[in-house]
């Protein structure tokens, strides 16, 4: 019986990925081998030593200490663009806010009052207060390409507008999703002087923390737009606001509200709902439910942030699974204990990813618990695991 903790709310359908008469789930499990989540900041969390695997049912990790799991060779799993049309929608739905200036107009139509006449009569005297701009003709820049990124320019491109993208990191993958109609940026700063909005789709990490700064916002046009549903701090809010206040910069729209953000009028705050549509939250749940139950029953290693990808195909006898520091004669120092053992190898699949490198192995008979700990004792060894003969 595995034993799944849950740290937020996670969708049904993915939770019946993992079958009760082998998944224990709840939300006060004690020793658990696999951790669910969403944005449960797991940062001041003392996580058991019983934890084999975390899996985020989202894009962003920086909730998850991920540098103590992999010095602890416990992979952490996320699901890529399993979220990515919910947060372009909302892109979208954001960016059409602040062009039109709609979240202004509707708490002016909501505060009219009187009888029909009278609305009338305000409506029409009032809409001048709100009249906007379209988006075709104006230029947007979008800052990472991932999943995301991708998908809100390719839209962009749709509805009308010029669009620029920055990514010195872009895959393959979204290299190949991209519309060839999307520009590249030489640099942040060239991106933000030929914006007339910016949107951010990066993780926040060192590298992108304020790089949405006052310097950059000068560079902007007057009258530019800044969406921020990537994480905060990715814009320095504090910069943002004092260019809404001179009057360079017309809207923030964000996803991460702060006090001040919320009190600005210039501030179109949503609360970090970018995920949340059914769709997205099914799809999450569903992809990460798959890969910790992967993990946990046959060692296999899919969308982990922190580990290679891995995939063996199981054979009927006992599996060993181990992540241990990548340096070189792990795979052989392994190999000589077991052959020691008198154990064969029926099958063997060792990948590295940076620092880590994984490797599972199949063999023909049963392993002992004192081959297990001269495994484990082998300098390097982060993780190592038996998973008993597949039924
Ligand atoms: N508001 C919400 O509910 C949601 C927010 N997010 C946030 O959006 C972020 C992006 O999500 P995805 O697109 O799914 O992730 P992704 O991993 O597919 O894409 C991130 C992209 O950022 C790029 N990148 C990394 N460092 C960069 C840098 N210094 N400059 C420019 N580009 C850089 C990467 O190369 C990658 O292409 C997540 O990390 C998360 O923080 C994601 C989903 C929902
Ligand atoms: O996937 C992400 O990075 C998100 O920010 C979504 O967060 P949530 O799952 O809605 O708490």
């Amino acid at each position: 019986m595995y034993k799944i903790l849950t740290l937020n709310n996670i969708s049904p359908l993915g939770l019946q990925r993992l079958p009760r008469d082998k998944y224990e789930i709840g939300s006060e499990i004690s020793q658990p081998d696999g951790v669910l989540l969403r944005s449960f900041k797991m940062h001041d969390m003392d996580i058991p030593t019983s934890v084999k695997a975390i899996g985020r049912a989202g894009a962003g990790v920086n909730n998850i200490p991920v540098d103590e799991m992999t010095k602890r060779g416990v992979p952490v799993f996320n699901a890529p663009g399993a979220n990515a049309n919910a947060v372009k929608e909302l892109v979208l739905a954001g960016l059409l806010m602040a062009s039109r200036n709609i979240h202004g107009a509707m708490k002016f139509a909501a505060g009219i009052q009187g009888d029909d006449a009278a609305v009338s009569v305000a409506v029409e005297a009032g809409k001048k207060n709100f009249v906007g701009s379209e988006l075709p003709s104006k230029t947007l820049g979008v800052i990472g390409l991932g999943a995301i990124g991708v998908r809100v320019a390719n839209a962009a491109l749709s509805l009308g507008m010029k669009v620029v993208g920055y990514d010195p990191l872009i895959s393959v993958q979204s290299a190949w999703q991209l519309s060839s109609g999307v520009e590249k940026a030489v640099s942040l700063d060239s991106l933000f002087s030929q914006c007339d909005a910016i949107t951010v789709h990066v993780p926040l990490i060192d590298a992108t923390r304020g790089i949405v700064n006052a310097d950059r916002l000068k560079m902007m046009p007057k009258g530019g737009i800044i969406v921020n549903l990537a994480r905060g701090g990715i814009c320095d809010d504090k910069a943002v606001l004092a260019s809404l206040d001179s009057g360079h910069t017309a809207a923030y729209v964000i996803d991460f509200p702060t006090e001040a953000l919320m009190k600005h009028a210039k501030v179109i705050s949503f609360p970090h709902l970018g995920a949340s549509t059914n769709e997205a939250e099914e799809n999450c749940a569903v992809m990460v439910a798959d890969s910790v139950s992967g993990f946990l029953q046959d060692g296999t290693v899919t969308n982990a942030v922190n580990f290679p990808e891995a995939f063996m195909p199981r054979n009927s006898g006992t599996r060993i699974t181990i992540a241990n520091a990548n340096v070189p004669n792990m795979v052989g120092q392994i190999s000589t204990i077991l052959a020691n053992a008198g154990l064969n190898i029926a099958d063997l699949l060792n990948k590295s990813r940076g620092d880590i490198a994984y490797t599972i192995i199949d063999l023909d008979g049963d392993i002992d618990d004192q081959t297990l700990e001269s495994l484990r004792g082998i300098k390097g060894v982060l993780s190592l695991r038996k998973l008993p003969p597949v039924a």
